[in-house]
């Protein structure tokens, strides 16, 4: 098999510009199949223009895109229609029949909502309104799905489980996938690979070498944390180091007439 062949996406020069500004610059991105990308940078910094040239809902002014027909995304609000039922809902647009919707009662069961099937979308939590998204996106087999910020309207609970969930789905699945999102301590938990876009262009692009399950507390979390969090141009502490780290100082000399 050739390089090429375990590609699902290939960029290339990429350039987007909006009111004179080049918001993407001769970018170049390459995704593996299989393989779960995510994509970091600060606000305005282009992460949705190019996740939206990818899944083809904008156009690039230059550069070549190489992107697999089966691609879908997945958007922070769940997009679903509010007149149609949830298993509506996860088919839609797919041909009628007997297959697509055993198929589709089962992307629900994999996402924990087989019971849901007959609700309303109205009557959804938001974190179950983003399981029927993730159901309806993977039951379409993509060979790429587009994450834009899909737990950024989350509460903190709902976001760690709806990330094991979609973890452990796109391990399942394996499409090639690009995360966009803020939350550097979530790309370092799901992701293979980190990418930080600033003007333009990728300014990093690295494989996550942390250990399953990954831990804040690991020592190459926190440090591909404190490395990409300086990347987003956020001032990182130094680590507090424990009082048996430091070395031995003299203690100073007080001024007289002082107390300890
Ligand atoms: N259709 C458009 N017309 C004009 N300007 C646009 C358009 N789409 C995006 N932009 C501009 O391009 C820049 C990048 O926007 P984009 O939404 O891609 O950034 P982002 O990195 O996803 O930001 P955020 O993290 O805040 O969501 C912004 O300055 C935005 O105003």
């Amino acid at each position: 098999m050739t390089a090429e062949a375990s590609l699902a996406v290939q960029l290339r020069g990429l350039r987007r510009v909006f009111a004179g500004r080049a918001v993407l610059d001769d970018l170049d991105l390459d995704l593996a199949r299989g393989e779960f990308t995510a994509l970091l940078g600060a606000s305005g910094t282009g992460k949705t223009t190019l996740l939206r040239i990818l899944g083809a809902l904008d156009a690039p002014d230059a550069g070549r895109v190489l992107v697999p027909e089966a691609r879908t995304v997945v958007f922070q609000e769940p997009r679903l229609v509010p007149s149609k039922r949830v298993l509506a809902n996860v088919r839609l647009g797919l041909p009628r029949g007997r297959d697509t919707e055993l198929r589709a009662r089962q992307a629900l069961a994999e996402v924990g909502l087989e019971q849901q099937a007959d609700a309303w979308p109205g009557t959804l939590s938001g974190g179950e309104a983003q399981r029927v998204a993730l159901a309806r996106a993977l039951l379409r087999e993509p060979e790429l799905l587009l994450l834009d910020e899909p737990f950024a309207a989350l509460d903190a609970l709902t976001r760690l489980r709806m990330q094991d969930l979609v973890g452990e789905l796109c391990r399942k699945h394996r499409p090639a996938v690009l995360l966009v999102t803020h939350d550097v301590d979530e790309a370092v938990r799901l992701a293979d690979r980190v990418v930080v876009l600033r003007d333009g262009r990728l300014i990093r692009d690295e494989r996550v070498a942390v250990a399953h399950p990954r831990e804040v507390a690991d020592p190459d979390f926190a440090a591909l944390r404190r490395r990409l969090l300086t990347d987003l141009g956020v001032a990182v502490p130094a680590p507090v180091l424990p009082a048996s780290a430091l070395p031995d100082l003299p203690t100073p000399e007080l001024p007289t007439g002082a107390h300890r």
